[in-house]
């Protein structure tokens, strides 16, 4: 189990910054933001080579512990053993995640007002998390 914050409340145009080292052998490693483990905004879980899937970015939503529609992005922007800042925020259209050189939008699809639990899942190691 990864790191896992709860009792948050980052409103709409906050930002969660999550910073970190990708392991040197990662297989994925995934970043959820939402109410809880079973009500996901978002699930951000980039692959390097892991259900079949090899750099590739799968998001998606969890409503009541069912998994939404998944949505496979065309960037990769990752590689073993990076060391990388993500800033995730979101309005009541979309949650955006933020790299350096590029960022991801992902539909608001449960309509969440208010972000209240952060996990980091796999092969990635939190080093500092900042909230703006
Ligand atoms: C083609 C067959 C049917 O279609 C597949 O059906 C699978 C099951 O539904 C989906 O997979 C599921 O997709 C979900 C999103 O939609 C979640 O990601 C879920 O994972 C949840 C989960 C998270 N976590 C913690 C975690 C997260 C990241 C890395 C690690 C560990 C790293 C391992 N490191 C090692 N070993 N060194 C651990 N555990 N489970 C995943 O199982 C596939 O996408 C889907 N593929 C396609 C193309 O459609």
């Amino acid at each position: 189990q990864g790191l896992v914050v709860t009792q948050l409340d980052i409103q709409p145009g906050e930002c969660i910054k999550v910073k970190g080292k990708i392991l040197s052998d990662a297989k994925g490693f995934a970043v959820n933001v939402g109410k809880d483990s079973s009500n996901l905004m978002l699930h951000f879980n980039p692959r390097f080579d892991c259900h079949g899937d090899v750099n590739t970015i799968v998001c998606n939503s969890k409503e009541d512990g069912a998994w939404g529609e998944e949505d496979r992005k065309a960037d990769f922007p990752f590689q073993h053993g990076d060391k990388i800042e993500i800033c995730i925020s979101f309005n009541e259209l979309e949650a955006t995640v933020k790299l350096p050189e590029v960022e991801f939008q992902f539909p608001n699809r449960l309509g969440m007002e208010k972000i209240e639990y952060l996990a980091v899942e796999g092969d990635f190691k939190v080093k500092a998390i900042k909230f703006h």
